[in-house]
């Protein structure tokens, strides 16, 4: 099976897809890897949607509710970052946004002159501090390995030790399975009024279903009109989650209830 995830080789994402793929394949937005996948090209995506410092992959959230695609697998891995770079003299740090914002604090304490610059992935990051010793960057320590230029600078930089980043396998629509102990919904209500949110959560509540994320995005469509992404700890082959849904349908009627699929949670480990 082959999947596309975020590039180039070295990403956290590629450590992620090769648990799940035998063949990777790269691009740099994690809204073409969903196009990608919801158009046939691949039979997998692997992207990051939520880390345990940072929060929302909101790029990855927003795919979802644009693009039509099956939620199939969760996985979740563990993220220490290292600070690689050909010598200690170095001007400016390259990464990945979330990863920048990990490792904030150790940054801004260690160095605090340096210039931030934020790329298309952590591996991005490794190639600029390949070309250029005025640049360094946080990844993988594995990225400094094997015919580089590179030194690991300083190892587990990121600010919380127990920092793990959640990355959901998507795959075409037609995938999408009911069985598994969680579930990923998008509810687009398409109005507004008072208790709104409260109405939407009741269902669930109701039948003793655990959410175990509630996050709003903007629809787009409006200032002040949102998307709900909800994670479910029940399976849409559950009773409950089909009367639950039912419920939502009508709340939703004049927008759309999204089931992006049942899975379970797996942890890979580095
Ligand atoms: O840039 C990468 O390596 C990614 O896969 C995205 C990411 C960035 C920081 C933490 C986890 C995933």
């Amino acid at each position: 099976m082959k999947a596309l995830t975020l590039g180039p080789t070295g990403t956290y994402s590629h450590r992620a897809a090769t648990a799940v793929a035998d063949e990777v394949a790269f691009t740099e937005s994690v809204t073409a890897i969903v196009e990608a996948v919801a158009g046939g090209e691949y039979d997998r995506g692997v992207v990051p949607v939520e880390n345990s410092i940072e929060g929302s992959v909101t790029e990855s959230l927003d795919a979802f509710a644009e693009h039509d695609v099956a939620v199939v697998r969760e996985l979740i891995t563990p993220i220490r970052h290292a600070l690689l770079a050909q010598s200690p003299d170095f001007e400016l740090i390259a990464s990945h946004a979330q990863a920048l914002a990990q490792c904030r604090d150790y940054l801004d304490a260690e160095y605090p002159d340096a210039d931030l610059e934020a790329v298309a992935s952590t591996a991005r990051g490794v190639g600029r501090a390949r070309e250029d010793p005025s640049v360094a960057a946080i990844g993988h320590p594995e990225n400094a390995t094997n015919g580089t230029d590179l030194a690991v600078l300083a190892k587990d930089i990121q600010d919380q030790s127990s920092n793990a980043t959640r990355f959901l396998v998507v795959a075409p629509e037609s995938e999408r399975s009911e069985g598994g102990g969680k579930t990923s919904l998008i509810v687009y209500p398409n109005v507004d009024y008072p208790g709104l949110l409260l109405e939407m959560l009741e269902p669930f509540a109701e039948r003793n279903i655990n959410m175990t994320r509630v996050e709003s995005r903007p629809s787009g469509e409006r200032l002040g009109d949102y998307v709900f992404h909800i994670d479910i700890a029940a399976g849409l082959y559950e009773d409950r989650t089909q009367d639950a849904l039912d419920e939502i349908e009508t709340i939703a009627e004049d927008g759309w209830v999204r089931r992006l699929g049942s899975y379970d949670t797996e942890h890979v480990v580095e």
